[in-house]
């Protein structure tokens, strides 16, 4: 059963984008130092950022409502070679549905895979924010994810939306329709309701990032109870995989920290963990009847 009891303690709120902190000066250094402190000792924080309008706000989780609301048979048309790319829904997580937009950050590939949802067009679905973003991008692959979390039926209110899990990602960025849900695990195994907000990003490191900081940082255990009653949940799931080799950087392996992780491919991690291929699931699926 679903323990929703959440702990007092709460995760750090940093102001990021503070006008004051520029690069290089004591501010912005003492902020770095912030964020450090909170990835290890929690793998996330909460980013503010009040810029984003509730119109614009309405906008997005309005446009998720309709694409979630559209056939399957359209729904399962985006797929992808790279695991956890494409649409997803598996039996073991039966409250949850999502699916995966490449290269989001630039405009061909949000509208690619406008395109494919909606051919006729849907002129409100792409916001083609991809230009304001440069070179720096490069060694990074983007996957956002368009998440649902249907309303549970009387019998499933123990079901997580989401099981415990940690990301295989570098990191991800969280956020959504200000329905209740996400929780995350502190070190000490308390869990941590996260308070929805329109103005609140939840930052987190991923195993990618943990294994390339020789395990200084931590990823953080995370889930998604049982939605409030009555509520679809809508979430936005931001997350940055490296396209390069992860290795421990020199400086981060010395006598008193041995090498953990041997080099390898942030791809080849997830694709470790990945239940795209419901097909080698069937047997467990069929004996541990898992959600049932
Ligand atoms: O929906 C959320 O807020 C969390 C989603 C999540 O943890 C994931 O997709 O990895
Ligand atoms: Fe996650």
């Amino acid at each position: 059963m679903a323990n929703t009891r959440s702990s007092a303690c709460k995760i750090p709120v940093i102001d990021i984008f503070d006008e004051n902190s520029k690069p290089g000066t004591s501010a912005w250094i003492s902020k770095c130092k912030d964020v450090r402190a909170a990835f290890e000792q929690y793998g996330c924080f909460l980013a503010t950022y009040d810029k984003v309008s509730s119109q614009l706000q309405d906008d997005v989780f309005w446009s998720l409502q309709q694409l979630f609301n559209l056939p399957t048979q359209v729904k399962v048309q985006n797929t992808s070679d790279k695991p956890y790319f494409g649409y997803f829904k598996h039996p073991c997580i039966p409250l949850s549905e999502s699916t995966g937009i490449d290269n989001p950050t630039i405009l061909e590939g949000t509208q690619s895979f406008t395109n494919l949802m909606w051919p006729k067009n849907n002129k409100t679905f792409c916001y083609g924010v991809g230009k304001y973003y440069g070179s720096h991008i490069k060694a990074t692959d983007y996957l956002l994810r368009l998440i649902n979390y249907r309303v549970p039926h009387e019998d499933e209110r123990d079901i997580d939306a989401c099981p415990d899990h940690t990301d295989k990602s570098f990191m991800t960025i969280l956020h959504d329709n200000e329905v209740v849900g996400l929780q995350v695990k502190t070190k000490e195994g308390d869990w941590i309701g996260v308070e929805p907000s329109g103005s609140m990003f939840l930052v987190m490191a991923g195993d990618a990032f943990l294994a390339w900081s020789n395990g200084r940082i931590h990823s953080p255990i995370h889930r998604v109870i049982a939605t409030e009653a009555g509520k679809e949940r809508y979430s936005l799931a931001f997350f940055s995989f490296s396209g390069e080799i992860i290795q421990t950087p020199k400086e981060l392996v010395d006598e008193a920290h041995p090498q953990l992780f041997k080099p390898f491919h942030n791809m080849d991690l997830l694709r470790l963990y990945s239940l795209d291929d419901v097909q080698k699931y069937v047997d467990f699926i069929s004996q541990a009847k898992c959600g049932a």
